[in-house]
């Protein structure tokens, strides 16, 4: 078979059509050769670090390219001064009104300081220019004005955060082959690295041959070979390359002080479909939280920050805008008491309005279920219109056996139908969450923060969990926890977010949904109290929204159905959202249209749950 020629006209084995390796047996060495002598090599490398490091280099070139448009401009005449001018309003107008062209490609625009520098740096470069081609470049001290110049403006340029950065992912880049030679993984390169407020992380392939576990077993030679302290480096696996992994350097402990909170952009924009994020692990990585459809239970002793994390879970759930909330804290409300405007209930304060509002969470449950079931589905799809409800109750052990029962029901049947529970409590014995309750069992996802006794591991994160290493004893700060849940199956140590009074305050203020009435029991509130609830979306539809409200009058609608005047009634919502939703339902066969503004649904009874059915939620709102 005949050999491609690889470019030096030398057969490689492997039909390449590039250079042999050194070194194989069966291939003779080919060194590559530069052509011309030393000078050339230098003169190469020089350059290519002129370009490589153009951005820190940016102050001298900005020096030399003035001194040579000044000089340019001065030869072609006085009357050139118009071309300096002339580009500097071009530039501030750019700058002013920022082409949605020129934002995409330099996003940094859009911060008001890069703008401050941009437009002070334009004046002074067109001034410069423009008095450079009247007089001369280097007339009087103009070389001084442009050098003072270009320092004033180069501080903040090199000094930028993410210009720091980039320096320092480049230099990592540039000593890891070193670095991989003293740790005996000569031939591996850094790919790409990324640098944050704990450390870095990068990612490393590794010379063909090599696996990714090697660079696990060489961790301490890694960790000396770039001195850093024992244990800040960790090595993880990449799932579809067996020759690289990610190598994350923790330079600063981020458990060491507590972490600041980070509320979200916007307003109620995220949605309780994603992961939330609570606080931090200890190599500095995010802790996201699936909390869709599930249980949570907070268990710790006092001061270890149960309340700390609840109002952590809670901020995060107020800014998505398809979660609703009822609250319970016996604790005379203190606790959750800044909510109250973000609470689509009156928190309950006492066990009779305890029960109240978790009999009221069952009825829900209730008519969600039948809701699904008439419409021949098994879950909720949480939606602004049809928001997920979580219920919070601080201190659960204070409930009364007969609210505690309500709650073991809402924990059995409300996971599929987004009935949720969060349940902070100091020891889930079986007495305090109830005698013959399965309760503990039905929460999905637990956060252990620190415990006085080893045993009470086991009774907050399940049985076993202690010797498989989850230990929080030991935990010194308040906030920081073990969490356990789908997808997070190994005992990191995270700490929450430290989110402070003003703080809640001003995200409760943001995410509000209604003005405040008081907590429950107190008597502006107690009309609500016992009607039931605040409609979560302003409708007189309750919290599981419009949609249900809708669904609910078709269905209940008599033969010659129900004009669109009642379903607005029923739902508050508007004449074209109202059609919009109606001509859906029509479409997926699941409602008719009777005669001219009269409307009832096509099931009127409820439908086989085993049976696919179509989901009238599935349109678009
Ligand atoms: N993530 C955190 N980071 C730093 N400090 C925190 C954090 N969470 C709570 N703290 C602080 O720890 C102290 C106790 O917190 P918290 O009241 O939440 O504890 P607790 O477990 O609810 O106590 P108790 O059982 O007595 O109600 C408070 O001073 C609070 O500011």
């Amino acid at each position: 078979m005949m050999r491609r020629r690889n470019y030096r006209g030398a057969a490689s084995p492997y039909g390449r059509g590039r250079p042999g390796r050194h070194g194989r047996r069966d291939e003779m060495w080919i060194v590559p050769v530069r052509q011309g002598g030393d000078i050339f090599y230098v003169g190469d490398e020089f350059f290519r670090a002129l370009w490589r490091y153009r951005a820190e280099l940016a102050p001298v070139y900005w020096l030399i390219g003035a001194m040579l448009a000044g000089a340019w401009l001065h030869r072609i005449g006085a009357n050139a001064w118009v071309l300096p001018v002339l580009a500097g309003l071009t530039g501030l107008v750019l700058l002013a009104f920022r082409p949605v062209a020129l934002v995409t490609r330099y996003p940094l625009l859009n911060r008001w300081r890069v703008r401050l520098w941009g437009t002070g740096f334009i004046l002074s470069i067109s001034a410069w220019l423009t008095v450079a081609t009247i007089i001369g470049p280097t007339a009087g001290r103009m070389e001084l004005a442009a050098f003072l110049a270009t320092c004033v403006f180069a501080v903040p340029w090199i000094w930028r955060e993410d210009r720091r950065r980039l320096t320092k992912v480049r230099i990592l880049r540039d000593r890891f082959p070193d670095t991989a030679d003293a740790a005996g993984l000569t031939g591996a390169k850094m790919v790409s690295a990324v640098i944050d407020k704990w450390g870095w992380t990068a990612r490393i392939k590794l010379r063909r041959g090599q696996h990714w576990t090697e660079a696990m077993n060489a961790i301490p030679k890694l960790e000396s070979a770039m001195g850093a302290r024992n244990g800040a480096l960790r090595v993880e696996s990449v799932a579809d390359d067996a020759g690289s992994f990610t190598m994350r350097m923790v330079e600063v402990d981020p458990h060491a002080e507590p972490i600041e909170w980070v509320p979200r952009p916007g307003k109620r924009n995220q949605s309780i479909t994603q992961p939330l994020t609570v606080g931090v692990f200890e190599d500095g990585s995010d802790i996201s939280v699936p909390f869709l459809r599930k249980h949570v239970l907070i268990g710790g002793a006092t001061d270890s920050g149960k309340s700390g994390l609840l109002n952590v879970i809670l901020a995060r759930l107020a800014e998505c805008g398809d979660v609703a909330m009822w609250g319970i804290d016996l604790k005379e409300g203190m606790e959750l008491a800044p909510w109250s405007r973000v609470l689509d209930r009156p928190v309950a304060t006492n066990n009779e309005t305890a029960e109240e509002l978790l009999a009221a969470a069952v009825d829900e449950l209730e008519k969600r279920a039948n809701f699904l079931m008439a419409s021949g589905r098994r879950e909720w799809d949480p939606k602004i219109s049809a928001p997920a409800l979580f219920i919070i109750i601080d201190e659960y052990a204070e409930l009364s056996k007969k609210c505690q029962r309500l709650a073991d029901s809402i924990a059995r049947r409300g996971r599929a139908l987004c009935v949720n529970l969060i349940i902070a409590t100091q020891r889930p014995t079986q007495k305090a969450m109830g005698e013959g309750s399965a309760l503990r069992s039905q929460m999905n996802i637990r956060f252990c923060l620190r415990v006085n006794e080893r045993p009470d591991v086991d009774l907050i994160l399940g049985a076993g969990k202690l010797s498989a290493g989850w230990d929080t004893t030991m935990f010194d700060g308040p906030g920081k926890f073990l969490v356990h849940g789908p997808g997070l199956d190994t005992p990191r140590r995270g700490r929450a977010y430290r989110i402070k009074d003003g703080e809640v305050r001003v995200t409760a203020e943001l995410h509000a949904r209604h003005a405040d009435t008081g907590p429950a029991g107190s008597p502006e509130s107690g009309s609500q109290a016992r009607s039931g609830v605040r409609g979560s979306s302003g409708s007189p539809s309750g919290v599981s929204g419009p949609e249900m409200a809708l669904w609910a009058a078709l269905q209940a609608a008599p033969d010659d159905g129900v004009t669109v005047a009642d379903l607005r009634a029923a739902t508050g919502q508007s004449v074209p959202s109202l059609y919009r939703r109606l001509n859906a339902l029509r479409a997926a066969d699941q409602a008719t249209q009777i005669s001219h503004g009269r409307w009832r649904s096509m099931r009127p009874f409820p439908a086989d749950p085993s049976e696919p059915g179509g989901d009238p939620e599935s349109h678009s709102e």
